[in-house]
């Protein structure tokens, strides 16, 4: 349980994650500015010592370059929490929620998701974690995406993974993946492919020019490729260590 005593606090004097998400709203917090909570009522005129903003990778690669797998290898060494955008989308078609009709469509003919429901869907899982290290899978993916994110979260990436894979390869991974997937079939993979060429590109290009894009060789073995990711997460070992307060 957080409280939250700042210049607002006057005003809120204990936050659950509901409460917490009903004030970033009413007064116009972001994710980011809401981790920086204050835990303890300061002194007059004393800053509080402000907690951490998470830890945000963004992972990036066509489909079937290796993603899902790898995520799960970084998960198992690293302690993040592995957030799948496909999978909340996914989930949301299982549920027949009032968007999955409209996801389903979208996902067999290989196109985008609006971003603003794949975005709240993330928001959501963020919000009510009590996890401190994401790992954002599928995600963003295009440069609407990417703003939406921004807008909505108020978060920025500390890193974003960029699984590169040859088409060819990833045609025969997807085909061979066996997992009853809607869009794993070689018309639908056609138009995913066409589309990460024209969206994602402009995203891997962005972080690249912000410096936080690592762009890892995504043929070889499992193993091979994990041993490219590993160094990209060692200088934030202690931050990845330090865990946080549930929000
Ligand atoms: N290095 C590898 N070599 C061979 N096959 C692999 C490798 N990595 C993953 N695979 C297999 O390829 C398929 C696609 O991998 P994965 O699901 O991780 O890709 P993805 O990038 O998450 O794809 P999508 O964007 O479609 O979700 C899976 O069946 C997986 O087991
Ligand atoms: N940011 C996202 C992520 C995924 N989707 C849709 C379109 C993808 O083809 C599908 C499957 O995603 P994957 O499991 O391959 O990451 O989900 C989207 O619209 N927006
Ligand atoms: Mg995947």
């Amino acid at each position: 349980m957080w409280r939250r005593v700042a210049s607002l606090s006057r005003t809120i004097s204990s936050s659950s994650s509901r409460s917490l998400s009903r004030n970033q709203a009413a007064f116009g917090l972001s994710i980011r500015e809401s981790y920086a909570t204050e835990i303890s009522k300061p002194e007059e005129g004393v800053l509080p010592p402000k907690e951490k903003a998470p830890f945000i990778t963004f992972v990036l690669g066509g489909p079937g370059s290796g993603k899902g797998t790898q995520c799960e290898k970084i998960v198992e060494t690293f302690g993040l929490t592995h957030l799948s955008a496909g999978d909340l989308l996914r989930r949301e078609i299982a549920m027949h929620t009032k968007n999955g009709a409209m996801i389903l469509n979208l996902i067999k003919d290989g196109k985008i998701v609006p971003s603003e429901v794949t975005v709240k869907l993330l928001q959501k899982e963020l919000e009510s974690s009590n996890s401190s290290k994401f790992l954002i899978d599928g995600f963003p993916r295009t440069e609407e995406n990417r703003v939406a994110f921004e807008r909505i979260v108020g978060a920025d990436p500390d890193v974003v993974l960029f699984f590169d894979c040859p088409e060819e390869e990833m045609v025969k991974r997807v085909l061979n993946r066996n997992q009853g997937r809607v869009d794993d079939n070689i018309t639908t993979m056609k138009k995913r492919l066409k589309i990460f060429e024209a969206l994602n590109r402009p995203v891997i290009d962005y972080y690249k020019n912000k410096g936080k894009l690592y762009t890892i060789n995504a043929i070889g073995t499992v193993d091979d490729i994990f041993k490219q990711v590993l160094p990209i997460f060692t200088p934030f070992q202690e931050q990845l260590k330090q865990s946080r307060h549930a929000m």
